[in-house]
């Protein structure tokens, strides 16, 4: 799914109204009416009393109409116009007569005492906002958020504060508990410094017109199961297991034997052919007993320090290294002879990036379109701090453009950066996989597709989306508190069922 900037949005809503065609002011009826249907779904079975603040825009708008809708339905609505300007949108000005028990705010001291515990519906500002939010409408979306203890929040198309596609840093902003965002994500939605801003995002479909989606180019994408269907290839049914690649998962030291096992084993489950763990010697029972289908090479010292022979380079259709090496000058060493041998995509993680970081000139051995997964420090420590989210962001895509690597940032949405610019964003996983060892299964999961036959690009986005689908599933069964990261790996079959059957 495409992530639209401001800008686009309202060509998008341009496009519609002219070439469906449809007046603007019905299409802001479509609009709210599927968020006043999502409402009367969601709290439908004994209604809370509704209190909805409108802005003076087209958002505004939106909440003036959800307002009737809701009021028709039967619900105890409120309503205040926030004249937050002096003029009102068209659209706006339009549906205010439709809702004569308007009640208006012109300053701090009109806001209302809002008693019963509730649902305040936020549509003050949506994707029109251009500048942070100041003086006494500031203080109107502090009040709000005062009230979130006792009433659910919902933000119509943004949580108003919020811009679509720039940083709003300490700006006031509204804490919503659900967005219901139209049609698209938005880019502000996908950073961790705005989680809490947004709540949970539901999309709601208003009919923007098929064709401008089409062809309107975009940077950012979110991951969805149409992209992940089309990636998908079924196993051919006369396979065997050298159909499927061999690769070699270098992991684990001493005291870090498990990262080896969940890697190698996660490779596995992502349906490599064949595994080869290169491991230190200490961990040589625990892995041929952890994971008997994998095979075993051993470094005779407690950490990695192999100077890798330049047959690694036929032997194996993908390498994933990084989980628990440590940063030994040894096995810096061992990385640096593996990447001046070793020529195809690979994946890199944890150590290898750490390793990386301290001897940048690394970074420009690597082979091109392979795939780094750092985690935000990890990531600060290979390219340097930004000072906010969308910086880094940028960051990331030039940093992916100019090595010809993928980059998948960590985070509640990983961003995946492409060497060709584009920024693609996971929704798949949950807080419960933020717990130890979850990424060394994310790196195998990415080198058992690579070495299957997928291109980096789409083991990444396959990749990414299994890993927080099993995730999911894993929580739905037995919570996201007691999730580990060994359940990930127990529920890649569900997940790769989930997708096959999509
Ligand atoms: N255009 C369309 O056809 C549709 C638009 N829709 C709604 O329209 C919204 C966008 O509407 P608008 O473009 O009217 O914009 P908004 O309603 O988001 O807000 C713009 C209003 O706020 C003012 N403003 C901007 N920044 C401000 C600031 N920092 N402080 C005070 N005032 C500020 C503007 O002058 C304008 O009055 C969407 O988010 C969505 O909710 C939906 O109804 C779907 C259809
Ligand atoms: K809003």
């Amino acid at each position: 799914m495409k992530i639209l900037s401001a800008q686009q949005i309202r060509a998008a809503d341009a496009y519609t109204i002219e070439h469906e065609p449809i007046r603007s002011v019905l299409l802001m009826e479509r609009a709210a009416a599927e968020c006043a249907g999502w409402m009367v779904h969601t709290f439908g079975e004994n209604p809370p009393p509704f209190y909805i603040f409108c802005g003076m825009g087209n958002n505004g708008g939106d909440g003036l109409v959800i307002a009737r809708l809701l009021k028709e339905h039967g619900f105890s609505v409120q309503a205040w116009l926030v004249h937050h300007s002096d003029k009102a949108s068209e659209d706006n000005l339009a549906n205010q007569p439709h809702y004569p028990e308007l009640q208006h705010i012109h300053s701090l001291t009109d806001f209302p005492s809002i008693d019963a515990e509730g649902v305040v519906v936020d549509a003050i500002f949506g994707t029109g906002l251009s500048r942070p939010v100041e003086g006494w409408t500031a203080g109107i979306i502090h009040k709000i958020n005062d009230q979130r203890g006792r009433h659910t929040i919902v933000s119509i198309d943004m949580p108003s504060g919020l811009m679509a596609d720039k940083p709003a840093g300490h700006a006031p902003c509204i804490h919503a508990r659900y967005t219901l965002s139209f049609q698209f994500y938005k880019l502000a939605f996908m950073l961790p410094e705005n989680a809490d801003r947004a709540g949970q995002v539901v999309i709601l479909e208003i009919g923007l017109h098929p064709d401008y989606i089409t062809q309107v180019q975009t940077r950012f994408h979110v991951v969805d199961k149409h992209i992940v269907r089309t990636i998908y290839q079924p196993r051919d049914p006369f396979a065997h297991k050298g159909t499927y690649g061999h690769s070699l998962i270098i992991a684990g030291s001493y005291g870090k034997m498990g990262a080896a096992v969940l890697s190698a084993r996660a490779c596995l489950r992502a349906g490599a052919g064949l595994v080869t763990a290169h491991i230190p010697r200490c961990g040589y029972e625990i892995m041929q007993t952890a994971v008997p289908e994998a095979m075993c090479e051993t470094e005779d010292t407690q950490h990695i320090n192999t100077h890798f022979h330049e047959t690694v380079k036929d032997s194996y259709a993908t390498i994933g290294i990084g989980p628990g090496i440590g940063t030994e000058a040894a096995t810096a060493k061992a990385l640096e002879k593996l990447l001046s041998q070793y020529e195809k995509p690979m994946v890199l993680d944890a150590d290898a990036l750490n390793i990386i970081s301290t001897y940048p000139f690394l970074l420009h051995k690597i082979p091109h379109s392979s795939i780094l997964t750092p985690h935000p420090k990890e990531f600060e420590r290979l390219f340097g701090a930004t000072e906010d989210q969308f910086e880094r962001l940028e960051l990331l895509s030039s940093k992916a453009r100019e090595l010809q690597l993928y980059i998948l940032l960590k985070g509640r949405y990983s961003a995946m950066a492409c060497p060709d610019g584009a920024v693609y964003f996971n929704p798949t996983g949950n807080p419960g996989m933020a717990s130890a060892g979850s990424g060394d299964v994310l790196t195998g999961i990415l080198t058992g597709l690579l070495c299957q036959g997928y291109t980096p690009k789409a083991a990444l986005l396959l990749g990414a989306w299994l890993h927080g689908l099993a995730g999911d599933l894993a929580a739905d069964d037995i919570s996201e508190e007691s999730l580990i990261a060994e359940d990930i790996i127990n529920y890649l079959g569900q997940a790769w069922l989930n997708v096959r059957n999509t």
